[in-house]
Formats: structure tokens, C-alpha cells, sequence
């Protein structure tokens, strides 16, 4: 029943079969649930669902792709229905209807067997709570994967020093989870998580127990863990600039339906309506558009020789090397071609755009 303004920019592997396709996923808590998904009544808003039948809508007839190394955020205000979202996604909790397909199976019909086999190999959760074993060292934590797998004691060890090494723990190995700071027990949970090399990673809402400065640590952990291990990942937040953060594109809930999906440049650009306008009002373009969005052929009489920067840096990082030169640098794509020219009248005009809009979005008094 919702068309959310989908976005028309390609995410880095289109072209592939999805990784995740969600379709038409309902979840609706109450005795009447199932007297929703169907009738009439589906297209009602949730407070009326909810007055006719007790029933609550928490998620609403959601359809999206995530395709193979993307990082796709979802995000929204709290009772949204991220957390439920996800949760019908793994099946901890189980949907009203709707299929959700990995790699091309359905996981929403599966039998509990094939599931409990798919948590083990193709998917693992990283929770706000850590969930750790209290009275199990470290490495046993981030062991637990591959031994309920039935990984031989060497193996599993040798894996998991490799992963607490990666997370920045190394020297941890044999503390307990309490030993360790919030920040730190969330670093064993991703080693954990990612300790049995899951195709899939799924976030909810893991940093959101973090104080600020922790919480920016590890996201550009995950960032970092993201350009070396290309997971296919869906992070829940209701943080924005997490999301701005993060993701290679978003997805905005409200009342438990798809608002808008697309890329951070996408949504801060081209807001599908109010709700996303109003979340995205006080981001400052340069610090989502990128040098690759801007990117131009050279004008007959500029410098082609201008420093290189990749195509995915935000316009907020070029300032730096336009004001040391006169040149446009150049943006250059994955393989180092040369993609176009961005030159210091290009950013301003973006300088330029952001001041406008604050001084439209200040005299509207919004
Ligand atoms: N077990 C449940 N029984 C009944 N209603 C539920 C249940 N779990 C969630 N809900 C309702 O479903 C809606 C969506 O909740 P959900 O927790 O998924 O939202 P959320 O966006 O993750 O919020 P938050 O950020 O606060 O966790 C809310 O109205 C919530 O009250």
C-alpha cells in the first residue's frame, strides 16, 4: 500500500542478485492479528487498526533489497518498528505474512532446523545488550559461533584470536565480559559476530548504549571492518548522523512503514515528504554529497593535474586540497580512472545551496 520515493542512484554492487529481498513483510502484535493483513482494514492508519481490533501494526507491508556488501540502514523515530523489522528478518520474531529471502531462500518459511543453520553460518546479530556469556573468558565469547558449529577446539581458538585481534583486544583474550568498558564488550560482540564469517550482518541498535565519544569509535570500526570485509549489513539506529554515517543507503520508518529509501544524498537532496525533510534539515550538504556526484569533464582552459581524490569523499574534505591550489582535483573511480573534475566554484555553489536553505528553513521558524 506505500510507494516510498525510492532512490534512482545504483548502490556500488547493482547489477547483482540481492543479497536480502524483503516483500510485503507485516508484523502485527495482538489477538486480531491476523484479521488485518488482506482486508480492508490493512489500509487503515495504525491508531485506527488499533481502536477496531487492539491489534498494534509494527511493521507495515515493507518491501527492499539489500544487495551483496552494502551497508543498508534503517532508520526512524522510536515505534517505528526497526527493532521488530529486524527481528522478523532472523525470526526471533516470527511475521504476520511476507517473505524474506537470503541468497533466494525464504527464511519466513524455512523449517526450525534450516534456521538454526542459517543463525550459525549465514547470519549474525550484533544487539544493543552485547548478550554475552558473563562467566566466559573472551575467547570462548567470540568462540561460541563455530563451537555450537562443531569447529575442533585449535581451529575455533586460532579464529577467534584472529577476530579479537581485529576488533583492537588483542591482550583480552582470557578477562570476563564484566572486566571490560561498555565499548569494549561491544568490539566482543562484533568479533563474535564475525567469527563464523557470516554473509549477513544485522545490527540493532548496537552503539546506542554507548557514551558519544565511544560510540563514534566504533563506528568507524565498523566503517573500517566494512572496507575490509565487504558483509552485507542492516544497522538499525534512530541516530541520523549514524545513519549519515554508515550507510550506503537508508531506509526511513514511520508507524512502521517504508517512508523513503536512498542514499544519504538522495535523502538530504530530495526529502520524499515532510517527515524525511524535517529529520534531514540540519545536515549540511558537504557532508553527504560526494565528489563523485559533482564530478564534470575539464573546461578547455583549467589544470588537469589537480590531486586526486576517490569519488565516494564528501564535499566537506575537498575544501582542504582546492584551497591549496588552483586546479580542480580530480575524482577518480575504484579501478584509479578519472571520473570528472570538481573545482572550488563547484563547492561553493554547494556552500552556497546549504546557506540558502538555513535561511529558508530559519524564516519558515521551523
Ligand atoms: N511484543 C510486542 N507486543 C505488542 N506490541 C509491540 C511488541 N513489540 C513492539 N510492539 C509495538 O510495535 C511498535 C514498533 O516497536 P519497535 O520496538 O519495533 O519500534 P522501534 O522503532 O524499534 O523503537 P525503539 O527505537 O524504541 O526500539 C511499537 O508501537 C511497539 O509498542
Amino acid at each position: 500500500m506505500n510507494s516510498p520515493a525510492e532512490s534512482t542512484a545504483q548502490p556500488h554492487s547493482a547489477g547483482t542478485e540481492p543479497r536480502i529481498s524483503v516483500r510485503n513483510l507485516w508484523k502485527i502484535f495482538g489477538k486480531h492479528a491476523g484479521s488485518v493483513v488482506g482486508t480492508g482494514l490493512a489500509e487503515e492508519d495504525r491508531e485506527t487498526i488499533r481502536k477496531r481490533t487492539g491489534a498494534t501494526v509494527a511493521v507495515r507491508d515493507m518491501s527492499f533489497d539489500v544487495h551483496p556488501g552494502e551497508t543498508f540502514v534503517v532508520m526512524g523515530l522510536s515505534g517505528s518498528g526497526k527493532s521488530t523489522l529486524v527481528r522478523c528478518m532472523t525470526r526471533l520474531i516470527e511475521p504476520t505474512s511476507g517473505t524474506m529471502l537470503l541468497d533466494g531462500e525464504d527464511v519466513a518459511t524455512c523449517t526450525p532446523q534450516r534456521l538454526r543453520e542459517l543463525r550459525r553460518s549465514k547470519m549474525s546479530m550484533v544487539f544493543q545488550h552485547f548478550g554475552l556469556l558473563p562467566h566466559r573468558r573472551i575467547i570462548d565469547n567470540v568462540a561460541y559461533g563455530l563451537e555450537v558449529r562443531g569447529v575442533s577446539r585449535a581451529e575455533r581458538y586460532a579464529r577467534a584470536r584472529e577476530m579479537i585481534e581485529m576488533v583492537g583486544l588483542a591482550g583480552n583474550e582470557d578477562s570476563r565480559p564484566g572486566q571490560l568498558s561498555g565499548g569494549m564488550q561491544q568490539r566482543v560482540g562484533l568479533a563474535r559476530a564475525l567469527a563464523v564469517d557470516p554473509e549477513v550482518l544485522l545490527f540493532d541498535e548496537p552503539f546506542s548504549a554507548l557514551d558519544p565519544l565511544i560510540r563514534r569509535d566504533m563506528q568507524s570500526e565498523v566503517l573500517r571492518l566494512q572496507r575490509e570485509l565487504h558483509k552485507t549489513a542492516v544497522f538499525i539506529t534512530h541516530d541520523l548522523s549514524e545513519a549519515l554515517k554508515l550507510g550506503d543507503r537508508i531506509a526511513i520508518m514511520r508507524d512502521g512503514a517504508l517512508v523513503q529509501i536512498g542514499t544519504p544524498e538522495d535523502l538530504v537532496g530530495n526529502p520524499a515528504d515532510d517527515y524525511v525533510r524535517d529529520f534531514v534539515k540540519d545536515v549540511s550538504r558537504t557532508t553527504v554529497l560526494t565528489a563523485g556526484s559533482l564530478a564534470r569533464p575539464a573546461r578547455p582552459d583549467e589544470d588537469t593535474d589537480g590531486p586526486a581524490v576517490p569519488a565516494e569523499t564528501v564535499v566537506g574534505e575537498i575544501v582542504a586540497p582546492l584551497a591549496d591550489g588552483t586546479a580542480p582535483v580530480r575524482v577518480t573511480g575504484y579501478d584509479g580512472a578519472v571520473l570528472g573534475y570538481v573545482g572550488r566554484e563547484d563547492v561553493l555553489r554547494v556552500i552556497a545551496e546549504d546557506s540558502a536553505r538555513a535561511a529558508d528553513t530559519a524564516t519558515a521558524g521551523v
